[in-house]
Parts: structure tokens; sequence; C-alpha cells
């Protein structure tokens, strides 16, 4: 075991490598290899090696020592963290590969430390200098007269005002420390600006910006918004280390202005702090979403997905009329929500809650964003009367009429000994007094699933149906593994999921490259948190940035091609997935993580397989031509449509309309 204790990237490279030429590391030190153990004076010095090392080796090669000292400590021990920094774990075999990755490592783009900022303090402080000289050298009274400056007065005091304020702006603006309100180092991160802090480079496409500093400054950095602080992390084991190892501090939702507290009215499971009403809701929600229950209502699904395909054959016109599929995934999303909730179905898009339920949907998405709304920032606005805020009134009122006013239905109903099919409106209006749910309570659960159950599901279905025309020789391959697997007698069903590998993988290959949630919903830790080394302090925002995680190169090569190749010996469920130990080979990150992780995720997974293989079954799917579908463009501030768009859907044979019942 030997000691380093540099201080500077440049020292640290030296001696590994010189490390590595002379003792080789004595392999006696362990069953994995001999540890190095390296210690440094700058937290963030070491992060930043880590980091590099993981991400250029082999994940079996470099790797955190598994019996290193924990790497969470509260925050009043961060000098224990410095006494027991974490260690890398080298096996001497791949000694050169390391030192050749240490001596690729360009230091230079590594944080500096943020205290320091050499360019503008010394240049602010000869602004001030001069701006003192400038008041000194100009008296505007003149014995008992007030007088104008002369042309040179003139000159040199408006050089000095222009002096105190860069002074005033380099020291406000640009000399933001990364430390909290009460000086401890957090993770380092953009400037921001006055108040607002980082939000004007959120406001469209904030994943491609959390995307351009995760390259910067690392898989975690912090940002302001407003007075928000939010920590955005950007690699699986961080991820896991912080939000699955410590669930139980990392699984609380900040009451936003808008979301949680106008538009729920501190109800909504999605969005209520890790706290009893949240066990409850979430309790009486698994009830419905858990992969029993899925099993019980798999009809119900099945059913749904026969409708659409029927629909997308009639709309389409057996392939000679172009049209958009999009609300046809709408309404088989809502119809299987509404089944699950409400015990009732629609029969057309026309029917008037079709439009009035993906409004609402759409509304909730555009209002709530995690990043997109100042008005959950700025406490200042949250006073003065503003167009977001009588958007969230309205909506929810909006909520509360409509999903309400279904649940006085089912009430009425029950009252009047009516039959009423098993539904989660059902389960809590039986179980309301010994639940001690009110009716505003009813209605936003209800809210919850119709919002997180049917914008999200149908997005895939539309997603896919957006992508996959630009994809003929996919398709091809998708048309011959159904042929093989399924024939042209019947339609896919879930018991063939295990046995068609491709499907399996384009589904998971939309989703990787098109997650409707590219923020996630963000967590918030309920307690101080030093986190290698820094400083996470309580209630601050963290945010999975899987657009990041979704494109990382190392995992997986050329993220902006569509290959669904790339998942096809994955043969674990999204739901599986998540519970795999090693983070790194967990198919995707879309469902979320930890505590909070979409309960949904078993009837989302089986409602969008349906939908997909059995499109794949009967069509072949066209763009038409001088209509080039954007994959770029969406609609939608949180969650994430393609905006309208229109395919030509041909019957793939002649089965297709016998098996489809048309
Ligand atoms: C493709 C489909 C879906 C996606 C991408 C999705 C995504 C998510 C994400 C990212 C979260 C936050 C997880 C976290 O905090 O780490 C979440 C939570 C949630 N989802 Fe889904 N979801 C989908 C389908 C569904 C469905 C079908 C339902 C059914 C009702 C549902 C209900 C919920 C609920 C109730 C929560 C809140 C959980 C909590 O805060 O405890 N989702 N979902």
């Amino acid at each position: 075991m030997k000691t380093f204790v540099p201080s500077k990237g440049l020292v640290l490279v030296d001696q590994v490598k010189e490390d590595c030429m002379s003792t080789r590391f004595p392999a006696s030190a362990g069953p994995t290899g001999s540890y190095l153990e390296v210690h440094v004076s700058d937290p963030r010095r070491l992060e930043s090696l880590v980091g590099a090392l993981s991400t250029r080796s082999s994940r079996s090669n470099v790797s955190r020592a598994s019996s290193a000292s924990p790497i969470l400590f509260p925050s009043h021990t961060v000098n224990l963290w410095m006494q027991a920094v974490p260690r890398v774990c080298v096996d001497p075999r791949y000694c050169t590969a390391i030192e050749k990755s240490v001596k690729d490592l360009d230091f230079s783009l590594l944080p500096d430390s943020p205290s320091v900022r050499p360019f503008f303090h010394p240049a602010s402080r000869l602004f001030l200098c001069i701006l003192l000289f400038g008041m000194a050298s100009f008296s505007p009274v003149d014995g008992d007269h007030w007088h104008m400056p002369t042309l040179p007065q003139g000159i040199v005091l408006l050089a000095s005002i222009i002096s105190a304020t860069v002074y005033l702006f380099a020291k406000v603006v640009l000399a933001r420390r990364p430390v909290d309100r009460n000086g401890n180092p957090i993770p380092n991160g953009p400037i921001g600006l006055p108040i607002v802090g980082s939000f004007p480079f959120l406001t469209r496409y904030p994943e491609l910006t959390l995307d351009y500093w995760a390259k910067k400054f690392g898989p975690i950095y912090s940002m302001w918004l407003g007075n928000q602080l939010f920590v955005v992390v950007s690699d699986p084991q961080i991820v896991k280390d912080l939000m699955v190892t410590n669930g139980s501090i990392f699984s609380s939702r900040k009451e936003m202005f808008l979301k949680s507290q106008t538009i729920f009215a501190g109800r909504g499971i999605t969005a209520t702090p890790y706290n009893d009403r949240w066990r409850k809701h979430r309790r009486i929600a698994s009830t419905w979403l858990n992969a029993r229950a899925v099993d019980e209502y798999t009809h119900v699904l099945d059913y749904e997905a026969t409708v659409l395909v029927q629909d997308l054959y009639k709309y389409g016109k057996a392939g000679k009329a172009p049209f958009n599929p999009q609300p046809h995934a709408g309404r088989c999303s809502l119809n299987n929500m509404l089944t699950i909730v409400f015990g009732i179905r629609t029969d057309t898009i026309e029917h008037p809650l079709v439009g009035r339920a993906l409004r609402l949907s759409r509304e909730f998405m555009n209002t709530t964003g995690p990043v997109s709304n100042l008005t959950d920032f700025v406490p200042i606005l949250q006073r003065l009367p503003n167009y977001m805020i009588t958007r969230g009134n309205k909506l929810h009122s909006d909520l509360v009429s409509t999903y309400g006013g279904l649940i006085n239905d089912i009430e009425a109903k029950l009252k009047r000994g009516e039959t009423v099919p098993d539904c989660l409106a059902k389960t809590m209006i039986l179980t309301k007094d010994e639940e001690e749910l009110d009716h505003v309570d009813m209605a936003i659960l209800a809210s919850a699933f119709m919002i997180g159950g049917v914008e999200t599901t149908a997005s895939i279905m539309q997603w896919f149906s957006a992508l996959i025309p630009a994809y003929p020789e996919i398709q091809a391959k998708a048309h011959t593994e159904l042929d093989r697997v399924v024939g042209r007698d019947r339609l896919p069903t879930v018991d063939d999921e295990k046995n068609l590998p491709y499907i399996h993988a384009i589904i998971k290959e939309v989703e990787r490259c098109h997650n409707p949630f590219w923020l996630g919903t963000p967590h918030v830790n309920t307690h101080d948190v030093t986190y290698r080394g820094q400083f996470i302090p309580k209630d601050t925002v963290i945010v999975l940035n899987t657009y990041t995680m979704h494109h990382d190169p190392q995992r997986h090569p050329d993220p902006h091609t569509f290959n669904p190749d790339r998942y096809i010996n994955d043969h674990y469920k999204s739901s599986e997935s998540a519970n795999l130990a090693d983070p790194y080979e967990r198919d995707h990150w879309m469902f979320g993580v930890g505590r909070r992780i979409c309960p949904g995720m078993w009837v989302a997974e089986r409602e969008v397989w349906l939908a997909i293989s059995r499109m794949l079954w009967a069509f072949k799917m066209d763009e038409i031509p001088g209509e080039p579908i954007d994959l770029q463009e969406y609609d939608g501030l949180s969650g994430r449509s393609p905006v309208p768009f229109r395919v030509k859907m041909t019957p793939r044979h002649s089965k297709v309309a016998e098996v489809l019942g048309i």
C-alpha cells in the first residue's frame, strides 16, 4: 500500500505513473488486486481522477474498493472523510492501461477551485481603485456653487461608474462560489445569474444544457434556480449510492409552489414529500399497479391494444390514406387508465372525455416541468398575481371537477345499489373512512393515475410510430421475427415477449432514445449529506440526468443512432432491470429510481409491449414523400411527445383484416 499526498493534478499524474513504473503494485494485496490509496488535498481532484479513470478503463479494472470506508457521511464528519478518502482499486495487470488513462487526462479541463477566480478578482479590484480615484478627482461643489464636470472629469467619472458596475458584476455574479448558504462546499457547477440563477438557460431543451454541463462539470454538479439549489447526477453508480443505498434520505419531493401546492393541493402521490400521506397513497396505488394486479387486468390491456390496431387500420383506410396515429395511441392509454381507475372506457377518439383528459395531461406537463416554472423558485412571484398561478388554479379545479366528478358518479351508483366494476375509485370510496381519504384526496390520486399513466405510455407509442418509418430494414427484421415466432394467423400476446427478442429490443431502444421525462421527477434529500467530499444540504433537489446517462458512449456506443441491436442480449423487463445489482447494467432510467420509482412500470411495459408488437405485426409503416417526420422537436415542457406527424400504415398481408375482425 502506498499513500500519496499530491495537491495538484499534474503531480498526482506523475506520482501514479512513477509508482506504476517502479513498484508494479505487489500482487499479494488482495483477491481483486492491490489498492492504490490516493489522498488529495482537494477532494474534487480525487473525484475527477476517479471519474476519469472509471470512464476510460473497463469497470472491472478500476473501481472503488468495496471495502473502502463508507462514501457517505453525515455532514458534520467532513474531516473524517478527509482521513478516509475512497480508494482507487488497481489490478496490477492493468497497470499500463491505467498509466495510459492517467496520462491521457487533460487536467486543464477539470474544474478549478472556484473560490479563486484569478481574472475577475484582481481586475475588479483595479476597477474599484479607478472608481475611488474618479470620485476623488471630481467635486461637484465649488464654494457655494454646483457645477457640471469638465470633459476630462466627465470621462474619468464615466469610466469610474463603468468600473464600479464591472466590479459589482464580477463580485456578485461571476464570483459564485460553490458553497451553500452556510459556506459549505457544494458540488461545482454553472455560475448562473442573480435572482433567477441558471433558469434562463433551461427554458428550452433543458436536457441538452444539463448534458453540456455534465460534460463540463462532471457526473455530479450543482446549479441554482432562483433560491433553490439543485444537484444534477449523471452517473449510474452515484445515482445508486444516493437514491437507492441511501433511499431513506433521498426519496422526498420538493413541495413546488405550482405543482404540489397549487395544482395538487399537497396531495398528489407524485409530488408529496416522503411522509405518511405519501406512504398511504403509494400503498393504495400499488394495490392496483403491482405485477400481480396487472395480471388480473391484462385482458383489458390486450383488448385496448387490439382496438388500437383496428382503429389504425380503419383511419388509415388500409394503407391508402396517410394519417396521424397520435390521438389513437392517446385513446389506447387513456382507456387503459379509465378502466383501471373508474371502470369505464371511451368508444371513439371523438368522445368528449378523450379531448378533455388529454388536454388536462398536456396542461399539467406544460405547467410543471422540473425546471420550467420560475414562479416555483422566486418566492416573490408567488405573492403577485401572475399567469402561471391562474393556470395552476384552473388546472386544479378542472382536475377535481373532471376526475372528482367521475368519483361522484361511482359513489352515487354504489349508493343506489348498482353494480360497479372493480376499480381504484371504488376501492377508495369503500375504504375512505378507514384510510381517512377526503374527496380532494381521491380526486387527486385518480388524477395522478390519469396524468402519470396516459401521456407517458402514449408518448412511447407515438415516438415508436414517428421513428420506425425511417428504418425499413429494422421493420423488415422485426417482421421476419414475428412471422417466424407468431405467424400470420393471430396477434402477438404477452406470452410471446420472451420469444421475440428483437421486438423487445426495439421497444427498449425507443425508450432509451426518447424518454418522455429526460429530467425524471426530481427527488429531495431530507438530511444534510456529504458525498465524496461534497456537501449536499438538506432540501436540495436532486435531478436524475437521464439524457446524459442514456447517451453515454461508454455504455451505448454511437449513442445518437437508433440501433435496437444494442439490446438484443438484454432479456430483462425494465421492471427487472431496475433491480440489477450493477447500475451500469440497467437498460435505461426512464422509470426513475429508488423508493419513488414509477409504480406503474409493470402496467406500462405490458401496455407498450402489446401495442407496439401488434402495430409491427399488422403494418409496414412509411413516411409520406415530402413530409419528413421531425424527431428533434417535441411537444410538452416536461412530458415529451413528437410534434404532429402523418404516416402511411399498410397492412402487411391479407390475413390482417381477418385477424382484426374487420
Ligand atoms: C412509459 C410510461 C411511464 C414512464 C416513462 C413513467 C415515468 C415515471 C417517472 C420518471 C417517475 C418518477 C420516478 C422517481 O421519482 O424516481 C414516475 C412516477 C410515478 N408514476 Fe410513472 N411512468 C410511466 C407510466 C406510468 C403508469 C402507467 C402509471 C399508472 C398509474 C404511472 C404512475 C406513476 C406514479 C403514481 C408515480 C409517482 C410515484 C411516487 O412518487 O411515489 N406511471 N413515473
